[in-house]
């Protein structure tokens, strides 16, 4: 079988925010998960990381938050190398990591609260970030009075509102039902455009990255490499929906499938 198309090969970075060099990471001496990655993530974009399970998606972007050291290499963020977490940084985790004894704003304030803010201050802003991912009016319900994809939202409402040049996130899309990921999908988007920030996002289906990328990191199973680079050219501007219909997006879908499923067969 050949390719369908070619993917659109990534144009050269000239404004980073994240420089990943050379990274290995080597668990417990033994399993090594990346190999001499060296990937660059443009501002203001929203870059995805793909690849079959277990070839280092979550580890990679553990590194850049700070959360894992290297076993070798460095990633700089707004050209400083990255020792630990920094306030520039915001994690969206794959369960939400939410205090399940805490209301939704102690829960999006948290970060907050952490720097130190006074309450009146940290309260008016996450109010601003709740109700910019929809869900005003449920600031004092608990997270298990919330579905899966209102938690979701949380997640992400306390990652936005720590104002961070970098906001990471982790499959945020894998617990909840078909039709509220594609919604997260589209306000992704929406999200993207306005933010002005740059995403980092992991995802395993190919089509999700399609759909929400600016550029498609592909990564070899483990030890996980950059397979390929990819930027997806569709305008993502107008009408959502008719994204998922648009020949680039299709043949892209494919492209990848069959990259992908070289290393399957
Ligand atoms: N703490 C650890 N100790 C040892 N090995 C680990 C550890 N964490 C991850 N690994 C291994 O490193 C490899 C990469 O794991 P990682 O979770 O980064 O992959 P992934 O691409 O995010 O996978 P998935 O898509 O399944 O979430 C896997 O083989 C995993 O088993």
């Amino acid at each position: 079988m050949n390719a369908p198309i070619a993917l659109t090969a990534a144009r050269p970075v000239t404004d980073s925010v994240v420089e990943v060099r050379n990274l290995d990471k080597i668990y417990a001496g033994t399993v090594q998960a990346l190999k001499d990655i060296t990937v660059d993530f443009p501002r203001g974009q929203l870059t995805s990381l793909l690849g079959p399970s277990g070839c280092g998606k979550t580890t990679l972007l553990k590194i850049i938050a700070g959360l894992l050291p290297a076993s070798a290499g460095e990633v700089r963020v707004n050209g400083k190398v990255v020792s630990g977490p920094g306030p520039e940084r915001a994690f969206v985790f794959q369960d939400f990591a939410l205090m399940p004894w805490a209301s939704v704003i102690k829960n999006v304030t948290f970060g907050l609260e952490m720097r130190g803010m006074a309450k009146a201050e940290r309260e008016e802003i996450a109010r601003r970030s709740i109700a910019r991912v929809g869900l005003a009016g449920f600031e004092n319900r608990y997270p298990h009075e919330l579905s899966g994809g209102m938690r979701q939202r949380v997640g992400l409402a306390r990652a936005l509102c720590v104002d961070a040049d970098v906001v990471m996130m982790d499959e945020p899309f894998s617990a909840v039902d078909e039709q509220n990921r594609r919604k997260f999908q589209e306000e992704l988007l929406t999200l993207v455009a306005q933010e002005k920030k740059t995403f980092i996002f992991v995802t395993h289906s190919i089509e999700e990255a399609v759909y929400v990328s600016d550029r498609i990191v592909l990564l070899s199973p483990r030890p996980g490499r950059i397979a390929e680079i990819i930027e997806p050219d569709i305008n993502r501007d107008g009408d959502t929906e008719a994204i998922r219909r648009h020949p680039v997006y299709l043949d892209t879908v494919d492209a990848i499938w069959y990259s992908l499923k070289t290393y399957l067969d």
